[in-house]
């Protein structure tokens, strides 16, 4: 009993809490393969007949064939048990693939359903979620599935339907020996008790610790993650860190394995007790003959069958409850509030304009802290709007409030004068283009990479694009030109680069308004003309919004929004802001003086 004694395994004395409608939940989820399930069905039926047959055989061969010498029934017998045997593991297999049919086609349901909500979930889950989590409960926790359907539901059918034919076999066979047995099997249903509830809560804790365990990993072992350890020559902690999650990880499934031990241990030796009984009771009604020899033979074998079943149905909460913890992980996932939601009639925004409008609107994280307070500002369509503000300002929440990737929590913002809240995701979407400070490109070739922008362009398009993001030249320079694979572990373009490369996905996109957060990072002038030219390029006859860190930029814009503190400070002209001499001049002499004097 060590390892009962030595671990700390929680309050497990309370019965694990089910939620409302969770079962009812997983069946729906099962509903669509009933046909599956009927056939599996058919085939746990048939092999409990079959799995009857074969002790009677024995019976008659026994007590029928032996002692009266028929030869040819013993053939025949003996054939039938062949064929018996051989038809078993016929309809094993075929009872494996029906199985697998139910369990992956589950998998793949919950795998697209989770994949789905997830893509509809907020910009906010994204940045409060751990990547590595996610990836965790789409991977480990659906593939956990196929467990249920063969470990839960069809053994736990399988073995009812074993155990009751098997019964009343036994009892229509003998009854008095069929009681005999019925009296050792309640020694079972003890130790399981207490093995599935410490099963539900070791389960629950080995899979948060491989949830973990992998969140870790993807943290330190992506590509900025590792750069970061090694610069900060932090290996070593980053190595105590993962060992103590993995020995928390590994001290989990010992666990794990042991609860399972303990109980097969007992279980093997009442296995044995069993038929010791049953010989000695049936070996004296033998003598004084009033059972047959082969009755008695029969019942043992009966009786191995009886206790496989009824030893897993005493233990079928430990595997209920721990399926059901796993379908809950993957319901919390599911059932995660989608916060930006389209309104139910929401109309499409066609033909559009570009005039944007904010009124009075207000924004807060969750945190409450106001990051926007009462910002009122419009653009008309195909100006161009810089927005500065010293770090933190709230610019870049400004501008995702605008695809609606965050909602105000007070305020309308408009476009073509309607509220955005009315029009659907989807036309909004397309009617913005975002090129952010972080351009992030698909482990993919350059050329599918641009046609993200637009999924049916024409190779021409796709240059041409190039051509006006000024990318054209560099791209048809490499070995592979449009085919040279980008992304993580591809041809590292420069941050300038990507840009341009950005830009040019967004000019096949060819949306009406756009949304551009200038890199904050420092180019080289050679490579900031090119980015300004492709700007130019894409912000022409465009309603845009820049948050602008780079003179050229400012200086090409229409109108100059100033925000401080998440409220609109000045704006204006550069002139009339430069005149006003209030924020937007200092910060502009204190930015831009040097870099206009040299
Ligand atoms: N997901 C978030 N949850 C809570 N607070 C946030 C979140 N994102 C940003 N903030 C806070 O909101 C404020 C405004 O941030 P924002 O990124 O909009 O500023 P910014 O003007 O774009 O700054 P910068 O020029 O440095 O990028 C900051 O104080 C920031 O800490």
């Amino acid at each position: 009993m060590r390892f009962f004694s030595t671990y700390d395994w929680g309050n497990t004395n309370n019965r694990p809490q089910i939620q409302k409608g969770t079962l009812g939940r997983i069946v729906r989820y099962f509903l669509p393969y009933w046909k599956q399930f009927l056939l599996v069905l058919v085939c746990i039926a048939l092999s409990a007949l079959l799995g009857i047959l074969q002790p009677l055989i024995i019976k008659w061969i026994i007590d029928d064939a032996i002692p009266h010498g028929h030869t040819e029934l013993l053939n025949w017998l003996i054939l039938a048990m062949i064929g018996a045997a051989v038809s078993a593991s016929l309809i094993g297999v075929a009872q494996t693939y029906f199985n697998t049919l139910i369990g992956q086609g589950v998998m793949y349901d919950i795998r697209n359903g989770m994949y789905h909500h997830l893509h509809r979930m907020s910009q906010q889950f994204f940045t409060n979620t751990k990547t590595g989590d996610i990836m965790s409960r789409v991977n480990n926790d659906v593939n956990g599935l196929q467990t249920v359907v063969t470990e839960t539901i069809s053994s736990s059918v399988s073995n009812i339907i074993v155990a009751l034919s098997t019964g009343i076999t036994m009892f229509a066979l003998d009854w008095r020996l069929a009681t005999l047995s019925l009296i050792i099997l309640p020694l079972f249903i003890i130790p399981t008790r207490r093995v599935g509830k410490l099963n539900f809560q070791v389960k629950k804790n080995t899979q948060q610790k491989i949830g973990e365990l992998s969140s870790l990993m993807q943290e330190t072992l992506s590509v900025s993650g590792a750069m970061l350890v090694k610069a900060f020559v932090r290996q070593k902690w980053e190595m105590n860190r993962f060992e103590k999650v993995n020995e928390e990880l590994k001290n989990w499934q010992v666990r794990q394995s042991m609860i399972g031990r303990w109980f097969f241990a007992s279980i093997g030796f009442l296995s044995t007790a069993g038929p010791a009984i049953i010989y000695w009771y049936g070996g004296h009604a033998v003598i004084d003959q009033t059972i047959s020899l082969g009755t008695v033979v029969a019942f043992t074998a009966f009786l191995q069958r009886l206790f496989g079943p009824i030893s897993a149905l005493a233990n079928i909460h430990v595997n209920i409850y721990g399926s059901i913890a796993l379908f809950e992980r993957l319901f919390e996932y599911l059932d995660m509030p989608v916060e930006i939601r389209e309104r139910p009639g929401a109309q499409n925004l066609d033909a559009v304009k570009g005039r944007i409008e904010f009124d009075h609107v207000w924004f807060s994280y969750q945190d409450q802290r106001p990051i926007l307070q009462d910002v009122t500002f419009r653009i008309e369509p195909g100006q161009m709007v810089a927005l500065v503000g010293p770090s933190g300002a709230g610019k870049t929440t400004l501008a995702n409030l605008i695809p609606r990737f965050l909602d105000p929590t007070k305020g309308t913002i408009r476009v073509d004068g309607q509220d955005i809240r009315n029009v659907t995701l989807g036309s909004l979407g397309e009617a913005i283009g975002i090129v952010s400070q972080e351009t992030f490109l698909f482990h993919a070739s350059i050329r599918d990479n641009l046609r993200y922008g637009k999924l049916d362009a024409t190779d021409e398009e796709i240059i041409h694009a190039a051509q006006a993001a000024h990318i054209h030249d560099l791209i048809s320079s490499l070995p592979e030109g449009y085919d040279t694979i980008v992304g993580e572990r591809g041809y590292k373009l420069s941050g300038g680069e990507k840009q341009r490369i950005a830009i040019a996905r967004v000019i096949l996109k060819n949306p009406a308004i756009l949304l551009l957060d200038e890199a904050t990072s420092a180019l080289d002038s050679q490579s900031e003309a090119l980015v300004q030219s492709a700007l130019e390029a894409l912000t022409k006859s465009r309603t845009s919004l820049v948050i602008a860190h780079r003179l050229s930029t400012i200086l090409a814009a229409d109108r100059i929004i100033v925000l401080k503190d998440g409220r609109v400070a000045e704006h204006g002209t550069h002139r009339e802001l430069l005149d006003k001499n209030g924020l937007y001049a200092s910060l502009y002499h204190q930015q831009f003086d040097a870099a206009v004097s040299v």
